[in-house]
């Protein structure tokens, strides 16, 4: 399948407990940044965010992107998204990096 990354971005992904109501590492292991890339698939036009830790490759998200997916930048730095199961949340390292994410999605999500 070819998927080529539209976007690459460093950040610590997060997932919200709902129960405990408190956000939680995403993965197992060591804590740490992943590289968050969001993934176009252009034989079917889809997209995915695709999380991998950079100490230990581990896939700590594999999201498809669906229509009407709102993305909400609460701050600078933290963005979050709510899929069927599981609300998401990204701590990016930097601004910058956080911007550059939020554009890829934008334009993902515009496209769908
Ligand atoms: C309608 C709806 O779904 N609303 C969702 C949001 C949403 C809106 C629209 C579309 C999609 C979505 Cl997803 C919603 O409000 N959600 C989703 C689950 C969690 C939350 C609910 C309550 C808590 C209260 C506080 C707030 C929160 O989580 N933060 C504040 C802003 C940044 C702040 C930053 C970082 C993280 C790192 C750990 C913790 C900390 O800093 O120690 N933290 C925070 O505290 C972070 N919440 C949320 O975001």
């Amino acid at each position: 399948m070819s998927e080529i990354p539209v976007v690459t971005s460093r950040a610590n992904v997060m997932v919200y407990d709902d129960g405990g109501k408190k956000w939680i590492n995403a993965g197992t292991g060591a804590v740490g940044p992943s590289r968050v890339q969001i993934f176009l698939n252009s034989a079917s036009n889809s997209y995915r965010v695709v999380g991998r830790k950079m100490l230990d490759q581990q896939v700590v998200i594999n999201c498809p992107l669906v229509r009407g997916l709102k993305y909400n930048q609460a701050t600078p730095n933290f963005h979050q998204w709510r899929d069927a199961r599981q609300v998401w949340g990204l701590n990016f390292s930097s601004k910058e990096e956080a911007m550059q994410f939020a554009n890829g999605m934008t334009q993902a999500l515009e496209s769908l």
